[in-house]
């Protein structure tokens, strides 16, 4: 008899958690569950890894119950014993799967409460060893490191992300680049004379500025020791250093930095509404970089391990600050866009799309998922980076 995976639900608080790993299912059962249930339309809803799904009507049941009682320590028990039922796990199996991290929660019962409207459990998020699995073996980062590389397509090139009249189309234009291909390169159209006195100040602040680190699980590591990946830039964040404000000594980047944390701002509701369910939670302090002749920094995801917090980052920008930029000297962001198969997968194809870092340019992805390169830069070559923080919905953010 042929088998499947299904998903397990647990109830936990308000929310449902949906573990990872699932119990054999004979695939005749699945087809009665399926003929039963399937009319509610959002029937399976959950998908793991390719695999199986909970039957709507647990979740249907489960907010039915959660209406019932009104004490949470009782929700919680009768939700529990309602869906641990339902999938047939033990005690012991459920809790043996939240210790080791392989389930995630998700608010589908919270949000049908309160939209008064079914509201289908969502993909669920791999395991943290599958995220891990994602940083591409060194094997496999040497195939792709010879697959095609082609220039990135700069959007608003004419008008300008930050000019274009209605900047609402702009903003869903890069949700939508985000969403398919997750990662979205525009042009700002800021004038160029305050392109000119950004990177002035800059590189004025370049004295200031520290060897580029290595951070993981939220510390910074001794490249010696776990060199992930190799970077040769030189950095300074510019709240650490005091430096922003107006009548600080940089006041057209203190100003370049609010208008990414703007933006960060505006994109975050588009967002949430997106596929991505991506909510933004935090900003991190602006970070200048400067590259110097020969500088590189190698593939890597920025934030490949959920940077070992809750709200880790999520969306990285990136924008350029070098006018008249020689594209000679290199210097590009190659951006790896999986065509076949999934970023860490030995047989993975796809393509680089490479950015030249032109003042005006912003470059924004994901920070968890797009694999990405500095290319050697044989010019002194700025960039100022925000991150933002938070948490994709099947991650459990809610
Ligand atoms: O400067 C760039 O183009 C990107 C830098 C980068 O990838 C990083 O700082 O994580
Ligand atoms: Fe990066």
């Amino acid at each position: 008899m042929q088998e499947m995976n299904l998903t397990w639900m647990k109830a936990c608080h308000d929310e449902i958690v949906v573990g990872a790993k699932v119990l054999h299912y004979p695939a005749t059962h699945f087809e009665r569950l399926w003929r039963k249930y399937h009319h509610l339309g959002n029937f399976p809803a959950v998908r793991f890894g390719g695999e199986l799904v909970v039957p709507a009507s647990f979740h249907l049941e489960a907010r039915d119950e959660y209406l019932k009682y009104s004490d949470k320590t009782t929700q919680q028990e009768k939700l529990k014993e309602l869906l641990e039922r339902a999938a047939f796990l033990s005690d012991e199996e459920v809790q043996s799967q939240l210790e080791t991290g392989s389930v995630v929660s998700i608010d589908t019962v919270r949000e049908s409460l309160r939209q008064g409207v079914w509201i289908p459990p969502r993909q669920l998020r791999p395991s943290l060893f599958s995220l891990l699995q994602r940083r591409p073996s060194k094997e496999a980062m040497e195939r792709m490191q010879r697959m095609r590389r082609m220039p990135a397509e700069v959007l608003f090139e004419a008008v300008g992300l930050l000019k274009m009249e209605s900047l609402d189309q702009g903003l869903q234009k890069v949700v939508e680049q985000l969403e398919t291909r997750g990662w979205a390169a525009c042009h700002l159209g800021l004038h160029g004379k305050l392109m000119d006195r950004a990177r002035l100040e800059a590189s004025q602040l370049k004295p200031k500025m520290s060897k580029g680190a290595t951070v993981i699980e939220n510390r910074v590591v001794d490249p010696t020791e776990s060199p992930n990946a190799l970077r040769g830039d030189w950095t300074l964040f510019m709240q650490e250093q005091g430096l922003t404000g107006p009548k600080g000594p940089a006041p057209t980047l203190t100003m370049l930095e609010s208008a990414l944390t703007d933006l960060g701002m505006q994109l975050d509701p588009r967002l949430r509404r997106s596929r991505l369910q991506l909510r933004i939670t935090e900003r991190c302090d602006g970070m200048l970089a400067c590259y110097e002749e020969g500088g590189a920094y190698s593939a890597h995801l920025d934030n490949a391990d959920g940077d070992g917090r809750v709200d880790g980052r999520v969306l990285t920008m990136v924008m350029y600050l070098n006018q008249n930029w020689d594209r000679r000297a290199g210097g590009e962001l190659a951006i790896f866009e999986p065509e076949k198969g999934e970023l860490g997968d030995e047989q993975v194809e796809g393509k680089w799309y490479m950015v030249s870092p032109e003042a005006n340019t912003l470059v924004l992805l994901l920070a968890d998922r797009v694999l990405h390169e500095v290319r050697s830069a044989y010019a002194e070559r700025y960039a100022l980076s925000m991150w933002f923080c938070g948490q994709h919905a099947e991650y459990g953010g809610s």
